[in-house]
């Protein structure tokens, strides 16, 4: 085969490097083939040209398959890749492969959306089928009403394919890609004074290549609408918007938002509850410039869109945004990083934005715009009150003055809502008379009990000490862990107000596809006085007569092991209060806890978010947490604690000499050290300048890998850049 040429090809393995196959001639760089790899068939992406270098010729595989129904990958979309799988360290052909649908991983086919657009010609037009012939006659009228793709007639006649094949042979219809619809928007609000100040702001980044904004908006103070009159000017423009959102947001009510508001803009929605065929034809939708809107949660990030010219990501401060596993990335860090690569502005929208983009704010990297009043005319904040707790007499863990005020709500005709904060629950022990909570003394984080063993463990650093059987600063022997007793809240509930019509809304009623949605209904029909309900309850979802929050539990996320726990407790009380007194009832929000004086719930009491924040800023930088640091986390986990403790250790010992600037801590068993069966445990890389942080990770990976190729087959590692949960 002297005439053969070299291609590299990245194929889905957790190896670093790309693969030289030959073929019968040059492929373009982003082709997707199928190519032997070992015993099997596998997909791979063409990379680029290849040299056989020091391979045998002879022992090069050819290429078994070139699949075309789809144009190569674009150059851009493959530098993100390169850029994320080098900026997470992780293998090159798995990030490619995370960053594909599912579909066009398999070494196949795919079978493409059919967005061709049929019509009668004049001759079709002058012979109406037979009103007997019902299936004909049913397609023919849709045609003579307007264009219709082959999807659209199939509901009218099942036999739809093979009625056009017919037709076409005669003469009857032709078929080819829908005219272009010219842009059309539908009802705008009048902007107040604020937005219209952030929209002109935005507006003017337009056209001008890249620019980040942190638009720092209230709840309820209009952002989306912002949004909204900013796309229309990118989409009047011919080009595309991609819409970041968390995946609770992502709400029918939600598209529909969007949809009504531009018509005749295609628009597609990317999650990972679509079916692969689904994810496809949007991803392609996009890729192909059909689609003037992507919305979609963190995978979405990846979409190719020729056209871009907006990104917003809202509720840029939700921990959605970071995947978990496999290649562990940050949605919208990737999103600033494209809207830099594409040289278009980036919006990050939130009530309560994390410390890293304030950081970044400070720094000069993005500018801040904001929104301090409700948009809604008579909508106000509502006023935060706190319960305190001690020493209260408390039933299924409701106060008196909580049944109380849930009462004069019902009777006054208003709903209310029980939040039950599930967040971040990890145990920390705690006194109940003087409030004496188990901090690490060699660290800033929090000692988590480990009933088992009754130890308590730092997940830092590794302290380990007993269970102490009185509090150590009071001698109280009644000490226990923070958070518990909820269990039988809803029952407890319908005994105390048997007169309330209760609705309970968590993961367990909301499991189908469609139970939210009726469950919406119910809520929007003013069916329900009391929701009881979880986090799924604190986001986006406009109730319009919420008058009365209850929280309870939120002293569980007060003292938490993780560093970012009261950041992120702060963002969904903050959420959850933003749920009441939205339309023209003032919203009540009654807080239950034994920490009153604590500084999260007074600045919640004077939505004073910008002074707390600065006060956690401050806590950081002294810690020297991030973002004042940058962090790496080397995870590790076997069956056995021990192993995985000795495979870090052995590692610590090996990289010190490469840790320049780079504070290695740990390695410490993590917070929840056992899952499935497996003890995990994990070391710390910190350092004040990510580009030594990023250069000793090139270095330190390598030798991880070959750490793990001689340790026992039963220890698995992975590596987390910037992790959220520590
Ligand atoms: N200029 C305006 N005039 C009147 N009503 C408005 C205006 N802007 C927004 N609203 C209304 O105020 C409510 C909140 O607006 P929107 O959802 O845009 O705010 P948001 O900041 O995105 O809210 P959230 O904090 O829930 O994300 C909506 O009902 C919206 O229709
Ligand atoms: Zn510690």
């Amino acid at each position: 085969m002297a005439n053969d040429v070299y291609l590299q090809v990245a194929v889905d393995v957790p190896l670093r490097e790309t693969f030289t196959y030959c073929c019968e001639r040059p492929l373009p760089t982003g082709t997707r083939v199928a190519v032997p790899f070992g015993p099997r068939r596998a997909c791979g992406i063409v990379t680029g040209p290849s040299a056989p270098g020091g391979l045998d010729p002879a022992r090069i595989r050819p290429v078994l398959e070139i699949f075309d129904e789809l144009p190569p990958l674009p150059v851009s979309f493959l530098e993100m890749v390169a850029f994320a799988a080098a900026y997470y360290h992780h293998p090159y052909g798995q990030t490619l492969f995370t960053a594909l649908p599912t579909a066009l991983r398999q070494p196949g086919n795919v079978r493409l959306p059919d967005r061709r657009h049929w019509w009668l010609t004049p001759a079709g037009r002058e012979t109406p089928p037979p009103a007997a012939h019902r299936a004909r006659r049913a397609v023919w009228q849709a045609l003579a009403d307007e264009a219709c793709t082959l999807a659209a007639l199939r509901p009218l006649a099942p036999q739809a394919s093979a009625i056009l094949k017919a037709w076409l042979a005669e003469g009857r219809v032709a078929s080819g890609e829908p005219a272009a619809l010219s842009f059309r928007e539908g009802p705008v609000l009048a902007l107040n004074g604020e937005q219209q100040t952030v929209l002109q702001a935005l507006a003017g980044a337009l056209a001008q290549g890249f620019s980040a904004w942190l638009l720092h908006g209230i709840t309820g103070s209009g952002k989306t609408e912002v949004y909204l009159q900013l796309m229309a000017r990118v989409l009047a423009a011919g080009q595309q918007v991609l819409v970041l959102i968390p995946e609770i947001n992502l709400t029918p009510q939600l598209i529909e938002r969007f949809a009504a508001r531009f018509p005749d803009t295609p628009l597609v929605t990317l999650h990972s509850g679509l079916s692969d065929g689904e994810r496809l034809a949007g991803w392609v939708d996009g890729w192909q410039g059909r689609a003037g809107i992507v919305i979609g949660t963190r995978l979405a990030v990846f979409t190719p869109l020729p056209r871009l010219g907006l990104i917003v990501v809202d509720e840029e401060h939700d921990t959605s945004f970071k995947q978990q596993e496999g290649l562990r990335y940050h949605a919208r860090d990737l999103a600033v990083w494209r809207a830099h690569q594409a040289a278009v502005p980036v919006v990050l929208g939130s009530a309560t934005p994390s410390l890293e983009s304030l950081a970044n704010v400070e720094a000069g990297r993005y500018r801040r715009l904001r929104l301090t009043q409700r948009a809604h005319g008579a909508a106000r904040l509502p006023e935060v009150q706190l319960i305190d707790m001690r020493r209260k007499k408390r039933t299924e863990g409701l106060a008196e003055e909580s049944v109380e005020a849930l009462r004069t709500a019902q009777r006054a005709g208003q709903m209310s809502l029980v939040f039950i904060n599930r967040r971040g629950y990890a145990p920390v022990l705690a006194c109940t008379d003087c409030g004496w909570t188990s901090g690490c003394p060699h660290c800033s984080s929090k000692l988590v009990i480990h009933l088992p063993e009754r130890r308590l463990r730092c997940h830092h650093c590794g302290w380990d000490a007993p269970v102490p059987g009185s509090c150590p600063d009071c001698g109280n022997v009644d000490i226990r862990p923070l958070g518990e007793g909820t269990q039988r809240l809803e029952a407890a509930l319908t005994a105390m107000l048997p007169e309330a019509r209760l609705l309970r809304i968590d993961r367990d009623t909301t499991r189908r596809k469609d139970d939210w949605d009726q469950l919406y209904q119910r809520i929007q029909a003013e069916e329900v006085d009391v929701l009881v309900g979880t986090q799924m309850l604190a986001k986006g979802h406009d109730f319009g007569s919420l008058g009365l929050v209850v929280v309870l539990n939120a002293d569980s996320g007060l003292y938490s092991a993780d560093f970012r726990a009261t950041e992120r407790l702060f963002a969904l009380l903050n959420q959850v209060a933003g749920r009441a007194g939205r339309a023209d009832t003032p919203g009540r929000v009654l807080i239950q806890t034994q920490w009153p004086d604590h500084p999260l719930y007074q600045a919640l009491c004077r939505h004073d978010f910008d002074g707390y924040a600065r006060t956690l800023a401050e806590e950081r930088q002294a810690a020297r947490f991030p973002p004042y640091c940058s962090q790496a986390l080397l995870r590790a986990d076997a069956p056995d604690l021990k192993d995985a403790m000795a495979f870090l250790d052995r590692l610590r010992e090996a990289l010190e000499p490469l840790a320049e600037g780079i504070e290695i801590v740990g390695p410490a068993p993590a917070l929840m050290t056992r899952l499935a069966g497996r003890e995990r445990a994990q070391l710390s890389f910190e350092s004040c300048s990510r580009q030594r942080l990023q250069h000793f990770l090139s270095e330190a990976v390598p030798q991880v890998e070959a750490a793990a190729r001689r340790a026992s087959r039963s220890l698995r590692w992975s590596l987390d850049v910037d992790p959220q949960e520590t």
